[in-house]
């Protein structure tokens, strides 16, 4: 586990049991066991894993709505199962289902929300960012999965917290409003806020992750940042080409055209940029003529000859939970 320098959630061997099961003839369950993990200030921590990884449960101990069997957990210096109000108005939290009351109109919602908090933020402003306008006069319970999720992320965001928790934030998002929260995301993780989120996507942890934990079966199984990661070496020959290049350089760079359409090229947050396919030794003199041609010079580079989604693999095993 990585050391600590400025921790807003550390966790350390937790153990949930579940039950008693009468599927298991009245014995319990153990959902979690020994998951430890770090998670910093001013940085997105992903827990990537498959479904029924353990995901969920772990980050309800750690925000203290479900009692943890063993282990400890930090968060924001004081233990979640103990806590009080103090702590949640710190902490932002989206589940994946929402949590919202279905009648309720979303900017009266949110309104009612703010006026929980001391020092809210602007309902105005996070209407604004998260585009909620153009969905205001629909109850909650008629609005998309998308909608959802972005009233949601307004919500947790509303008394603007030290920490936020994301439960697989993607879910039902078209493009446009991935887009969207992502960039909100990296500007409140830029802002100094401590971002944990779960998700089984290895886009959402390679676009926004400073740093992952691979999560599978109740435990970790790989950590690290997606660089780290990505320099693993393979348990087993895929026989793919597919390549990483990642590098940093000016923020927005347009580098539409310049690779193959086979070949995913993101800026994960300002200057960062991924490439990530079946990258030849043309494209990479490709890409350095346009920086040439641009004048521009990365400030880091390297390849990795792997995806995080083959990491995962490796990792986790290759069996569908
Ligand atoms: N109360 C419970 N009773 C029985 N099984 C449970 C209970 N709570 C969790 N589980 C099981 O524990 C495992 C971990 O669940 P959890 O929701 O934490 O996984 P997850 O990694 O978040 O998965 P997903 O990506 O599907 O949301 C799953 O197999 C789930 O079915």
């Amino acid at each position: 586990m990585r050391s600590p320098e400025s921790p807003v959630l550390t966790i350390s061997g937790l153990i949930k049991d579940v039950g008693p099961l009468a599927s298991l003839d009245g014995k319990m369950l153990r959902v979690v066991s020994g998951v430890s993990l770090i998670a910093e200030r001013g940085q997105v921590t992903a827990l990537l894993g498959a479904n029924g990884a353990g995901k969920t449960t772990t980050i309800e101990c750690a925000q203290g709505l479900q009692a943890r069997t063993g282990g400890t957990i930090s968060l924001l210096g004081q233990d979640p199962g103990r806590a009080g109000a103090d702590l949640r108005s710190r902490v932002g939290v989206m589940l994946q289902d929402g949590g919202l009351p279905p009648s309720a109109r979303p900017i009266p919602l949110l309104r009612h929300i703010a006026g929980m908090y001391a020092k809210p933020r602007s309902v105005d402003e996070l209407v604004d960012r998260l585009g909620i306008e153009s969905f205001a006069r629909t109850s909650v319970r008629r609005l998309s999965g998308g909608q959802k999720q972005r009233l949601a992320l307004a919500a947790a965001l509303i008394g603007d917290p030290e920490v936020l928790f994301l439960d697989e934030p993607s879910a039902g998002l078209d493009p446009q409003s991935r887009q969207l929260v992502f960039e909100l995301i990296a500007e409140l993780r830029d802002a100094g806020m401590g971002i944990i989120l779960t998700t089984h996507l290895m886009d959402d942890a390679q676009r926004l992750a400073d740093y992952v934990y691979i999560i599978d079966a109740g435990r970790n199984v790989a950590e690290g940042t997606v660089a780290q990661l990505l320099q693993r070496e393979p348990a087993v020959e895929s026989g793919e080409h597919i390549r990483t290049l990642l590098f940093e350089a000016e923020a927005g760079l347009n580098l539409s055209g310049v690779l193959p359409e086979s070949i995913t090229v993101r800026e994960t947050r300002a200057g960062s940029y991924i490439a990530n396919g079946p990258l030849t030794a043309q494209d990479l003199a490709a890409l350095t003529a346009w920086w040439a041609a641009h004048g521009v010079m990365p400030s880091s580079l390297s390849l990795a000859a792997r995806s995080l989604e083959d990491v995962f693999l490796d990792v986790s095993g290759k069996d569908v939970r």
